[in-house]
């Protein structure tokens, strides 16, 4: 396996990208075998957006909803992201109105994914199965202050016992070197900035024939850094009169955080992301759990950045890999979609509540994020066990 440069295209910006990624053939056989489509799903867990819907939806991401949106469709879609508004808000705006995300179609109640667990387990029988896991919502409980959202000592050592038995990488919307700092398993993979920096284990990886080497690196966005330093700026700016309001530099995105401002003033977050989307063309807007971001135009997300670990992992075009991500917002979906639509692995969504997803499993909370890792592992030493009999 070596290190290539490889130039990524941007299709909006017009501008090539360069990145260093690996490239390796598949260490596993082919032969395909179709995961079975979870039960409660009726292999309809993926939502599918009527073509107007999406020309709407590019639209409104790509410039942050242009003139037409207006300040009070943001707050409704802030409000919408919050669990106590999901049925008032969004509900009541006509479609042209609604921000992409509250654009449901229908609202899922997955199955457990601990309750169908040996159904799992059988789906992945005779495959390698790769562990994707999202930080905030699913390592670690959702807390006001996004400086101390802390994983507990226990979901560590079930996180780095869970890596010994699988590549298991971590992909966040955070800054790679701010969730590293959560996590300190130097073992995984981590993608930060919603998958726009990618880094291999410091360590090297059993799983890879890379040890010793140059760890995998992957920047899509990295031309985009001076004008997100900027924005950061501005956005501070902009933001400072506002109570509760933080804004967090995610190196190549930018988080607002509107979790402690008071409702009455969430449109004045709104009005500083929104001014600030105006002015910078070539970046859009996502949103989480309570927070606005702004992030490049490329076409490049937690999707993309599962494909690319898939590939530097030797999986690219294997059919024998089985890959389970599990992650609790927005922006998770576009990793589980990419599962769905490579039929491979499953997207297991971290909710309490009945969401329009594309995920095939649902867990409630992290400590049953942490029961069902723990599960993994020791499936893991029993099928390991049993080889050796
Ligand atoms: O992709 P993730 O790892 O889930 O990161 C998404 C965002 O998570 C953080 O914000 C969220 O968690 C905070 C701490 O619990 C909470 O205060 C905030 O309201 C949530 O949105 C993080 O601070 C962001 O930078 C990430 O983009």
């Amino acid at each position: 396996m070596t290190n290539q440069n490889v130039v990524v295209p941007d299709t909006k910006s017009g501008i090539s990208l360069p990145m260093v990624r690996l490239s390796g053939s598949s260490i596993f056989p082919a032969t395909a075998q179709k995961p079975p489509t979870a039960p409660g799903t009726g292999g309809g867990g993926c939502i599918s957006l009527s073509a107007k819907k999406k020309l709407l939806l590019e639209n409104l991401e790509i410039n942050g909803g242009g003139g037409a949106a207006k300040i009070n469709s943001w707050v409704d879609s802030m409000r919408a992201s919050s669990p106590t508004h999901m049925k008032s808000s969004s509900q009541s705006l006509s479609e042209d109105q609604q921000l992409p995300w509250q654009q449901h179609q229908q609202q899922i109640t997955l199955p457990s994914a601990l309750d169908n667990f040996d159904q799992i387990m059988e789906a992945s029988r005779g495959k390698q199965i790769v562990m994707f896991l999202d930080y905030d919502g699913t390592l670690s409980p959702i807390v006001d202050d996004p400086d101390r959202a802390f994983m507990s000592k226990k979901m560590r050592t079930t996180v780095r016992r869970l890596a010994t038995c699988f590549p298991t990488a971590i992909v966040s919307g955070r800054c790679r070197d701010k969730v590293y700092k959560f996590v300190r398993l130097a073992e995984l993979y981590y993608a930060g900035s919603h998958g726009m920096d990618i880094k291999g284990p410091e360590k090297g990886s059993k799983y890879t024939k890379t040890q010793g080497t140059e760890p995998v690196i992957c920047q899509p966005a990295s031309e985009f850094l001076p004008m997100i330093d900027e924005v950061f700026k501005e956005l501070v700016a902009k933001t400072k009169l506002t109570p509760g309001a933080k804004v967090e530099n995610n190196k190549f995105c930018v988080s607002v955080h509107f979790r402690c401002v008071e409702e009455k003033k969430w449109s004045e977050v709104a009005e500083a992301v929104k001014s600030v989307l105006n002015k910078y063309p070539k970046l859009r807007l996502s949103q989480g759990r309570k927070v606005l971001e702004i992030r490049p135009t490329i076409k490049w997300d937690k999707g993309k950045a599962l494909e690319f670990l898939l590939e530097s992992l030797g999986f690219a075009n294997c059919t024998d890999v089985f890959p389970i991500y599990i992650g609790d917002d927005r922006t998770d979906e576009d990793a589980f979609k990419v599962l769905k639509e490579r039929e491979q692995g499953f997207g297991i969504l971290v909710s309490k509540v009945a969401k329009d997803t594309n995920a095939s499993y649902s867990l409630q909370e992290p400590t049953q994020v942490m029961d069902f890792l723990q599960r993994l592992v020791d499936w893991k030493k029993l099928a390991f066990q049993e080889s050796r009999m």
